[in-house]
C-alpha cells in the first residue's frame, strides 16, 4: 500500500495537517450537473451510463472536480455519497434491493480511488439520518430524537464502506442531534470496523443545531471513557458558518484538548430556499489564512471547505497549512 494508514500518519506526525478537498455537491452543481432532487448529489451514479459509457460527460465532470481538487492541493477527498442512505435511495431511485445498492455504493467508492489514485486519502462520506429528510441544519429530529433507529439507517451504508479497502476513513457528517451522536459513539468495532470522525452541524452562535452545547458534546465523549471505540478518529464541524467557525472550533478544543479535530466549513454564503438561490457572504470578516492559522491553533489535523467551497479556496487553504506547519 503507497499509503501509511490514516491513524499511525496522525500518531507518529504531530505536526501534520491534512488538507481536504471541498464540497463536492455544491461543486458538481458549479460543473453543470443539476442535483436537485431527493438522492441531491448522487444523482449522476444512479444513471446506469455512467458506468457503461466511459465518455458520459458526467463522469468527465466528477473526475475533472477530483482533479482540480488534488491540484489545489487536497490530499484526502472525499466520496460523493452524502445522500446515498439504503433509504434515500432505494425510495428515490430504481435501485430497490439491497444487492444493487451495494453494488452501487461499490462502484462509486472504487471510481473515486481510481479518480484520486493510491497516494491520497478516501474518506466514505455518509450524511445524516436528517439528510433524508432535509433536517440537518434544524436538528429537529421531531419528538422522540432518543427513540430512532440510527443503526437501521446506517446499517447498509456502513456494511459497505467498512469492508471496502479503498476507503481510508469513514465521515458521519453535518450530524445535528445529539442523540444521534451518542447512537454513533454506542457502537464497537464490530459495527464500526474502520477508523471515522464525526463533524458536528452547529449554529453560529456555537451550540449544536439541536441546543446541545460544545462543553456537553465533550463531556459526553468523555464520560464514555475507555468504551470508546479506537476507531473513533477525530471530532470537528463541517458546514458551518465560515466566519464564526474558529471560535467554535476553539470551544472544542478548550474542552477536549487532547483529541485530534477536523474543520471544514461552507463557504458563508446563505441558501435561500424560497428562491433556491446562495446569497453572497457579504460579510466575510475572515480569510483562509487567518481561519486556518487559527483551526491549526485549536487542534485541527484535518482542514478543507463544505458547500460551496472551490479548488480556489483549497488553494487558500492548502498555502495557509503550509505557512502554519
Ligand atoms: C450539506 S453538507 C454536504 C457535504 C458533502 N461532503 C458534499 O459536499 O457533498
Ligand atoms: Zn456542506
Amino acid at each position: 500500500m503507497v499509503r501509511i494508514p490514516l491513524k499511525q500518519l496522525l500518531v507518529e506526525n504531530p505536526q501534520k495537517v491534512l488538507v481536504l478537498d471541498g464540497g463536492q455537491g455544491t461543486e458538481l452543481e458549479n460543473r453543470g450537473i443539476k442535483v436537485a432532487n431527493p438522492v441531491w448529489s448522487t444523482i449522476p451514479f444512479i444513471n446506469e451510463s455512467f458506468w457503461s459509457d466511459e465518455s458520459s460527460d458526467h463522469r468527465r465532470i466528477v473526475k475533472e472536480m477530483y482533479n482540480d481538487f488534488m491540484r489545489s492541493g487536497a490530499e484526502i477527498l472525499m466520496t460523493i455519497t452524502y445522500q446515498t442512505s439504503f433509504k434515500s435511495v432505494s425510495e428515490n431511485t430504481p435501485i430497490k434491493t439491497m444487492e444493487a445498492y451495494d453494488r452501487l455504493l461499490s462502484r462509486i467508492v472504487d471510481f473515486s480511488r481510481q479518480c484520486i489514485g493510491d497516494r491520497n486519502y478516501l474518506i466514505g462520506c455518509i450524511g445524516p439520518w436528517g439528510a433524508h429528510v432535509c433536517c440537518e441544519f434544524t436538528g429537529n429530529y421531531g419528538p422522540r430524537p432518543e427513540n430512532i433507529d440510527y443503526y437501521q439507517y446506517f446499517k447498509p451504508q456502513l456494511d459497505n464502506f467498512n469492508t471496502n479497502d479503498n476507503l481510508d476513513l469513514i465521515g458521519f457528517e453535518t450530524i445535528p442531534n445529539i442523540h444521534e451522536i451518542k447512537a454513533i459513539l454506542s457502537w464497537d468495532e464490530a459495527v464500526l470496523s474502520k477508523p471515522f470522525y464525526i463533524g458536528l452541524s452547529v449554529h453560529e452562535h456555537g451550540t449544536l443545531r439541536d441546543g446541545t452545547t460544545m462543553k456537553e458534546v465533550a463531556q459526553m465523549i468523555e464520560d464514555l471513557g475507555d468504551k470508546i471505540n479506537p476507531n473513533f478518529l477525530l471530532l470537528g464541524i463541517n458546514c458551518v458558518s465560515f466566519n464564526s467557525s474558529p471560535d467554535i472550533l476553539s470551544t472544542l478544543h478548550e474542552h477536549l484538548p487532547d483529541f485530534p479535530l477536523l474543520a471544514y466549513p461552507n463557504s458563508g454564503e446563505i441558501y435561500d430556499t424560497e428562491k433556491k438561490i446562495w446569497l453572497s457572504n457579504t460579510d466575510k470578516l475572515n480569510s483562509w489564512d487567518t481561519v486556518v492559522r487559527r483551526y491549526i491553533n485549536s487542534g485541527a489535523r484535518i482542514i478543507g471547505g463544505c458547500c460551496r467551497t472551490t479548488p480556489k479556496d483549497i488553494e487558500e487553504v492548502a498555502a495557509a497549512v503550509r505557512r502554519y506547519t
